[in-house]
């Protein structure tokens, strides 16, 4: 069953040599996007409100400044309902570990994760994922709950 459509929260993130196409794709998509609250990391945020300056987005730091932690620190408080993220796989990255962190709170959490535009777009374009429709297994609390009060004593 669908939930009655809500506004989400998305995570919007590119490196350098993906931002300008993270841009085109956001502004090709303003409409859809719209309703939604959008968050992006510093830089990204910039180009993102030059391209499409009908949207509001939040920008919180940049990724290699602490930005991608942010998005992580969001997904664990469950603030973040999917994530755009557009990997530069050609050029190391100075905070390779944040980025690492980021994607491994997305998939410990089920947190929906698109990291080219073909995804990106089923994404959006799927009426259940707008709906803040998840599948039943997305609800990590039941998996996490027993190692979390897992038994320290020998
Ligand atoms: O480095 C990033 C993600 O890992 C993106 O950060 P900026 O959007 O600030 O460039």
């Amino acid at each position: 069953m669908t939930n009655p459509a809500r506004a989400l929260t998305l995570g919007l993130v590119a490196h350098d040599r993906c931002k300008q196409a993270l841009a085109a794709w956001t502004q090709e998509h303003q409409e859809t996007l719209r309703p939604h609250q959008l968050i992006a990391t510093g830089t990204t945020a910039r180009l993102l409100s030059a391209a499409a300056p009908g949207l509001s987005i939040r920008a919180v730091r940049s990724g290699p400044l602490g930005g991608d932690q942010q998005l992580g620190a969001m997904i664990s408080e469950g603030r973040l309902d999917g994530l755009i993220f557009l990997i530069d796989a050609m050029t190391p990255q100075p905070h390779d570990v944040d980025i690492k962190a980021l994607l491994r709170l997305c998939i410990l959490y089920e947190v929906p994760l698109a990291v080219n535009l073909t995804t990106a777009s089923l994404m959006i374009g799927n009426p259940a994922f707008l709906s803040g429709d998840r599948h039943p297994a997305a609800d990590p609390a039941p998996l996490y709950a027993a190692y979390a009060s897992r038994s320290l004593s020998e």
